[in-house]
């Protein structure tokens, strides 16, 4: 089997010291190059804690693109950065599996197009763990019988964004499947602001953040007289290599964008 030439932005990282152990452990990958917010000019093999890669490390994925052979690249930095890569990466057909969050309806729109026009493979993945795949899955099937739902979703303390992207994707399958609903009292209050979450097309998304989580949501579903709750909870960040390891593979048979690994789980 040829090998797969992986990029990887963030190897200093939770996940991306994650990503590297995964990516050591698989016979058919190889890390071309690594894009990090220091360090460039290094080896990752120089950088006390990471394995023994003689990869390269840039400072600048455009850079990193021109001197390197790639097929594709996994980012795993932070929200603002993961979009420019996936951009830069598009630019020049690496194929991008991207983990981090914040994408819009338009920037969702834009990159589709943008991965059409290059004729090139592309994955953003909200939550690479399949038990988080399947809860989302779960939660759009409950919704047609049950609409009022609330998610709460709880994350470890050095998480930047809010709501989590994961929450944000289960509120998104869940509205294709129901009419948008007025939950709770008509004429609630909140006396206190923030106190019923956030707000998406009538349901509440609650974050919490404290030291000792890593990535947990429940989504609670009320109904006449019941509740049902799916869970889901990410104990470990080598929880999340399996669907990374997956989209690597996948994405270099697709032409296009992909949005969310249930897509391409069968
Ligand atoms: N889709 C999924 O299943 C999952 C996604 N995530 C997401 O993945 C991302 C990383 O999470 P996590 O590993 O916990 O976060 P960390 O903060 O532990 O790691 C992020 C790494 O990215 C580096 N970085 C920042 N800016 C750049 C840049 N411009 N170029 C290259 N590297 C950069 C940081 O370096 P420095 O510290 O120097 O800034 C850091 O080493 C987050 O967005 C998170 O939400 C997390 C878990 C699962
Ligand atoms: O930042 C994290 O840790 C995680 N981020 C993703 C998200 O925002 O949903 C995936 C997972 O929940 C862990």
């Amino acid at each position: 089997m040829e090998k797969i030439r992986i990029v990887l932005a963030g190897p200093r990282g939770k996940m991306g010291t994650e990503a590297l152990k995964m990516i050591e452990s698989t016979p058919h990958f190889e890390l071309a190059a690594a894009v990090d917010s220091r360090n460039g000019g290094k080896r990752i093999k120089d950088i006390v804690g990471l394995p023994s890669f003689e990869a390269l490390i840039y400072e600048d994925l455009h850079v990193c693109l021109d001197e390197t052979v790639a097929d594709v690249l996994i980012d795993l930095t932070k929200p603002e950065i993961g979009k420019k890569h996936l951009e830069i990466a598009l630019e020049r057909n690496v194929r991008p599996v991207i983990g981090t969050t914040g994408f819009s309806d338009e920037d969702l729109r834009r990159l589709s197009d943008l991965a059409a026009d290059r004729q090139t493979g592309a994955i953003i993945a909200p939550n690479f763990a399949i038990g988080a795949i399947l809860m989302m899955k779960f939660s759009q099937m409950a919704a047609k019988y049950l609409p009022h739902v609330e998610i709460i979703e709880k994350h470890h303390d050095q998480k930047l964004d809010a709501p989590s992207g994961t929450a944000l994707k289960t509120a998104q399958l869940i509205t294709e499947v129901r009419e948008s609903v007025k939950q709770g009292h008509p004429e609630e209050t909140e006396d206190l602001p923030g106190a019923r979450g956030a707000e998406l097309d009538g349901m509440r998304i609650h974050s919490v953040r404290l030291p000792g989580l890593v990535a947990h949501q429940e989504v609670i579903f009320g109904g006449e007289g019941q509740t049902l709750t799916i869970k889901h909870d990410s104990m470990n960040r080598a929880s999340f290599m399996p669907g990374v390891k997956l989209a690597v593979e996948r994405v270099m048979k697709i032409d296009q964008l992909v949005y969310g690994l249930e897509n391409i789980i069968e």
